[in-house]
Order: structure tokens, then C-alpha cells, then sequence
């Protein structure tokens, strides 16, 4: 279990995060580049100098431990692996610097490629192997040292979409194994999703939001968790089932009094050349700003009293002529929103 405030200070820059993990949990710290999040997992592995706060491993203070001396297992995006060494060898290199003996820790080692599915690799080098292949060597020898918390920095980010799935279903599996406390560093929401139990978002320095992450996603409380989760976000005030944002007001589903967000998914918004009859509660004239594709649909920029974002079908793109500069009605039904404290 971690319990710790992780406090370091730099030019320009100032990290200040609480940070527990339970035994068994899996955290991923997400947030935009330069939010903090490696420097946060590196305070953890006391490979950046923290200048306050403490860290607390099962009980045991451990911010003044040299690194090499902390119970922990690193994976780093890159891998980091010795080129010279085969991979047996470097996954023995952890138990070997943890005082070892050679001869256990090739046994160890040998265990631990096993495990991850690479029992015919242990003479293998490096460049020898498949990027998901180093990255299940570099899981080996982070978790060959049995420690007590591991670490990893964006362990999937080097690789391609395919090999991505199938490291991303591995790794599942041996973060469900693993009784010790896990941190995960990803700029990906999916794989934050799949291999975390709680999501810790960290902006600016500082930790914005945190829960399970269905929790997070459907009730994001910064525009970056909004995006990252796909959803238009505003902050307004609620006057039963009409909330008034900044340029307008808007009907929603759920009632409520006093500040609050209020969400939507852009595949809620139906977009007309012409006001359409029948009048939806929630109906707008909106300026295109832009349009982008995004896989098989297109996302429709919105300006005008609100800002938002638009899914269509290419073919209504064509249809309706959707081009930057033109105006089109934007019309969202109630039902499609969802209104929350703030
Ligand atoms: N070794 C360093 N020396 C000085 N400043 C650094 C160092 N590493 C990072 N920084 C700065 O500290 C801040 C936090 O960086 P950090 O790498 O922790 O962010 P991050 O959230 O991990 O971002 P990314 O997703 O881009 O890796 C940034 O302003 C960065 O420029």
C-alpha cells in the first residue's frame, strides 16, 4: 500500500499531489503532457528528488530510501533493456542487484519469461525481439524483484494498434495478479479504462479529479476529462430542469438547483440547414468553426451561443453542405443530457 504527498518544485513547475494506492489496486495517473504525471511516478520511484511530503510504503516511510534500495518494479516506455545482455539476463538483472544469487536469479528469471509467454526467448537479445516481446521482457523484470509496488510509464505507447490490444490483455492479466500497489502513467483514456481500478487526473500539477472510471467518465469535472471522454461539458446554473449557461439555456432530463455541469455526447446533436418543425426542447442557430473527420463519422465544430461538438454521417456532411462559415440549426433533446453537481 502507498500513502503519499508527493511535493517537488521546479522552475516554472510545481508538482503537489496526494497519491494512495491500495494493495491489489491498479492506478493510472492520466493528464495532458506535461500535467506532472511522470514526475509524480519518478518522486514515487525516488529517482527525482521530492522537496516535500512524505511516502509511505506499507507503513514504512520510504522518501528517504535510495531508489535501489526502494521495493520496486519499473517499466518505462521505452523498456529500457541492456542490449547486451539476452533476455533471461536481464530479467535476472533485478533479483541479481536485489543480492541474489546468480543461479536462483537466472532460475527466477527463467519463472518469470514463462509467465509472460516467452519461455523460448531466454537467449534471445533485444533486438532480437518484437516490441511487445521486450515490453512482456521489461514486465518480467519489473515484477521478477516480487515488489511491493510497481510502476509503469506509458508501457504501451511504443507500440502498434495490433500488438497494443493483445500487451494491453496481457498486461490485464498480470496486473490482476500482481498484490502489490500499481501506478500507470498513460495518456491513453482506453488503456487507463481497461487495466485501472481507480483514475487519478492530474492537470497543472495538481490532482483535478479521481474515482473508478466509469465514475470519471460519466461525470467529468474538467473540459481535458470531458474531451478525453468524448462529452460537450458546461458549467452552469440549474433552475429545476432549465440550466443556464453562459450564451443560453438549456432543458435537461434531471433537475436540479444551484452550480452545476452539465454533459453531452456530440452524437446528441442533430444539426438542420433549416429550423426544423416541431420544435425539440433545446434548439439553436450555431455557426460552423469547423470540421474534422473522425473515423467512420464527422465531428462538426460549433460556434455561436455554444460551443460544442457535432457527430454526422459523412453523408450529411455532403447533404446538408456542412462547411466552416455556414450557419445550421442545432437541435439536442433533453433526454441526451446529463446534469450533475458541481
Ligand atoms: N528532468 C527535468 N528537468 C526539468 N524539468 C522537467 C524535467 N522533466 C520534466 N520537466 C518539466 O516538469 C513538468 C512536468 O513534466 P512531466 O514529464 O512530469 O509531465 P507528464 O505529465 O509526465 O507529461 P508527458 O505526458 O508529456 O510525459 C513539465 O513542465 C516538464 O517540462
Amino acid at each position: 500500500m502507498i500513502e503519499s504527498r508527493l511535493v517537488v518544485e521546479r522552475p516554472g513547475f510545481r508538482l503537489d499531489v496526494e497519491l494512495d494506492v491500495a494493495a491489489g489496486e491498479v492506478v493510472a495517473l492520466l493528464g495532458p503532457n506535461g500535467a506532472g504525471k511522470t514526475t509524480a511516478l519518478r518522486a514515487l520511484a525516488g529517482l527525482v528528488p521530492v522537496t516535500g511530503g512524505h511516502i509511505r510504503l506499507d507503513g514504512e516511510p520510504i522518501h528517504d530510501t535510495p531508489a535501489d534500495r526502494r521495493p520496486v518494479g519499473m517499466v518505462f516506455q521505452d523498456y529500457l533493456l541492456f542490449p547486451h545482455l539476452s533476455a533471461l539476463d536481464n530479467v535476472a538483472f533485478g533479483p541479481r542487484c536485489h543480492g541474489t544469487p546468480k543461479r536462483r536469479a537466472r532460475l527466477l528469471a527463467a519463472e518469470w519469461l514463462e509467465r509472460v509467454g516467452l519461455a523460448g526467448y531466454a537467449a534471445a537479445r533485444p533486438h532480437e525481439l518484437s516490441g511487445g516481446q521486450a515490453q512482456r521482457v521489461a514486465l518480467a523484470r519489473a515484477l521478477a524483484v516480487r515488489p511491493r509496488m510497481l510502476l509503469l510509464d506509458e508501457p504501451l505507447a511504443a507500440l502498434d494498434a495490433h500488438t497494443r490490444l493483445d500487451i494491453r490483455a496481457r498486461l490485464h492479466h498480470h496486473l490482476r495478479d500482481f498484490d502489490g500497489a500499481a501506478v500507470l502513467v498513460t495518456h491513453d483514456p482506453l488503456d487507463a479504462m481497461v487495466l485501472a481500478d481507480r483514475l487519478v487526473v492530474v492537470e497543472d500539477g495538481a490532482v483535478v479529479q479521481q474515482g473508478p472510471p466509469p465514475a470519471v467518465a460519466r461525470h467529468p469535472r474538467t473540459e481535458y476529462v470531458a474531451r478525453l471522454v468524448g462529452l460537450n461539458l458546461y458549467r452552469g446554473e440549474a433552475d429545476g430542469h432549465a440550466v443556464r449557461l453562459e450564451g443560453i439555456t438549456l432543458n435537461t432530463a434531471e433537475s436540479h438547483r444551484g452550480p452545476v455541469f452539465l454533459a453531452f455526447p456530440p452524437t446528441a446533436v442533430a444539426l438542420y440547414r433549416t429550423r426544423p418543425d416541431g420544435t425539440p426542447r433545446n434548439l439553436w442557430e450555431a455557426v460552423i468553426g469547423g470540421v474534422e473527420r473522425h473515423g467512420d463519422h464527422a465531428r462538426v465544430l460549433l460556434g455561436g451561443p455554444l460551443e460544442a461538438s457535432a457527430d454526422v454521417t459523412a453523408a450529411a456532411v455532403a447533404e446538408l453542405d456542412l462547411r466552416p462559415g455556414e450557419r445550421v440549426w442545432a437541435a439536442l433533446k433533453a433526454t441526451e443530457t446529463h446534469a450533475y453537481p458541481a
